[in-house]
């Protein structure tokens, strides 16, 4: 089986305004580029649809997380490279959605996109940082809701400290030595 055809899910964890869509429709493009079939399965678009309805408490977290991770699985395992740019806070939701895969045969990948709080509340792409800090919000993932960081992640992504590119291309490295790309 050629590398484009091997499906696989890249979970980019981290906090709102990190980098994680930014960073995998960078990868996207490089991959269609290639011949890849890719899918980015954004944690926006899928709460409008998929996950309508939902909230952001833990319990609608693990919810959210876990339907995304088994549309993710369907697609990997039909060849797609299924890039998901999700939240996913807990860790138990991670590991459901990786345990999901394990059982299918279907490769996992988790990458932490590690940019500190203070550099994406500085970002605040969707002006949630500061509807916090001014009381109309609480709940923000990694100010007053947990975060728990990844231990062992496939990859983790100083994004801070490099390029939209650089970042990209080492998503890109991991996929190549794990026969992806
Ligand atoms: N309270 C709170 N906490 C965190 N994020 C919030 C919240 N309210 C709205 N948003 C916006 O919701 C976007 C999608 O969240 P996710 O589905 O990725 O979150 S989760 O995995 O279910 O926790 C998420 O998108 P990104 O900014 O792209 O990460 C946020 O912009
Ligand atoms: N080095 C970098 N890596 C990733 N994103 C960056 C970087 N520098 C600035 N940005 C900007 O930060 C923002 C991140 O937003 P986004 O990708 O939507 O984050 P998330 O999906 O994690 O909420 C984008 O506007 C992006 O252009």
């Amino acid at each position: 089986m050629s590398v484009t055809s091997r499906g696989a899910t890249v979970w980019l964890t981290g906090l709102p305004s990190a980098g994680k869509t930014t960073i995998a429709r960078a990868l996207a493009g490089r991959l269609v580029e290639e011949g890849h079939r890719v899918e980015v399965l954004d944690g926006d678009e899928i709460r409008e649809f998929l996950s309508a309805g939902l909230g952001f408490s833990r319990e609608d977290r693990h919810t959210n997380v876990r339907r995304i991770g088994f549309v993710a699985e369907l697609l990997a395992s039909h060849g797609v490279k299924a890039l998901v740019p999700v939240i996913a806070p807990y860790a138990d939701s991670r590991d459901a959605v990786r345990k999901h895969h394990e059982a299918a045969g279907t490769r996992f990948l988790e990458v932490h996109v590690a940019t500190p709080v203070d550099v994406c509340s500085q970002r605040d792409v969707k002006g949630l940082y500061a509807k916090q800090a001014s009381g109309q919000l609480t709940g923000l993932t990694g100010v007053d809701d947990p975060y728990e960081v990844p231990e062992t992640p496939d990859l983790r992504i100083e994004a801070h400290q490099q390029t939209v590119s650089d970042s990209a291309a080492a998503l890109h490295a991991l996929l190549t030595g794990r026969g992806l790309a």
